[in-house]
């Protein structure tokens, strides 16, 4: 059985990068994805978006919807302060057992515990289950047409404060343009639109800031 793109590039990050530095992680998992086969990790130019607005929002506790092979989750997490915890959410058994050995690799499991599921099931769990509170941070980078509905769910079970900070990936390719609609309508968002390009290809893409108002 011949091997998946995203086994290709778990076995390249395995033989290329330094075991326990994201950095190394995130570095190599670009070089094969720019230089031999495409993936939907955010990549590095979003991924300084990214970056920036982690660091802004210095969470605690922050949520990433769709983990794929675990290039976000370790970019995040390497930025996180001692105690603070990423959970993020996958329901493909495929990609969540590689991005779980990812993250083993780039040593920040103790920061990330991934979440085997839908989002829509596990975020209701999310208070009782995993006992957060509230969340500080959100990334959204899963189904495009599941952001809005999601983003609802987190309001409805209460997860968002005053303050807490959504980000969400591939605001014009491959486009969320109902999820656009709704943060920028909604008078409990405070929107930032940050313009940028298609991980590894010269197309426009863009990320958009939502920040909740209570
Ligand atoms: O489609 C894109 N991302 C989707 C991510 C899906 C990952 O998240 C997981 N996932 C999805 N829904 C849920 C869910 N809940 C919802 C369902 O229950 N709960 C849990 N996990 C979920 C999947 O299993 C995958 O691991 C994309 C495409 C392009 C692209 C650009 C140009 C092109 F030409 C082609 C493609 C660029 C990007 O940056 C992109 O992010
Ligand atoms: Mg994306």
């Amino acid at each position: 059985m011949n091997q998946s793109k995203e086994q290709r590039i778990l076995n390249f990050v395995l033989q290329n990068a330094v075991r326990g530095d994201p950095c190394s992680v995130v570095d190599t998992i670009d070089k094969y994805c720019s230089q031999k086969e495409w993936a939907m990790n955010v990549g590095d130019e979003k991924g300084k978006i990214l970056d920036k607005t982690v660091q802004e929002a210095n969470p605690s506790v922050a949520l990433e919807l769709g983990t794929y092979c675990g290039y976000s989750a370790v970019r995040i997490s390497r930025l996180l302060k001692a105690g603070s915890r990423l959970l993020t959410v996958e329901f493909n058994p495929e990609f969540a057992a590689i991005a779980k050995q990812m993250i083993e690799f780039a040593g920040v499991q103790d920061k990330v515990k991934l979440l085997e599921g839908p989002s829509e099931e596990i975020i209701p769990q999310l208070k009782k289950k995993y006992e957060v509170d509230t969340l500080d941070f959100v990334f959204l980078d899963h189904w495009k047409d599941r952001y809005t509905p999601d983003t609802i769910l987190l309001q409805e079970c209460n997860l968002l404060r005053k303050g807490s900070v959504l980000l969400a990936d591939n605001i014009i390719f491959p486009g969320a343009p109902d999820f656009l609609n709704y943060v920028r309508k909604s008078p409990h968002f405070q929107c930032t639109n940050y313009p940028s390009h298609l991980e590894y290809m010269q197309v426009e893409d863009a990320m958009e800031k939502a920040v909740f108002l209570g």
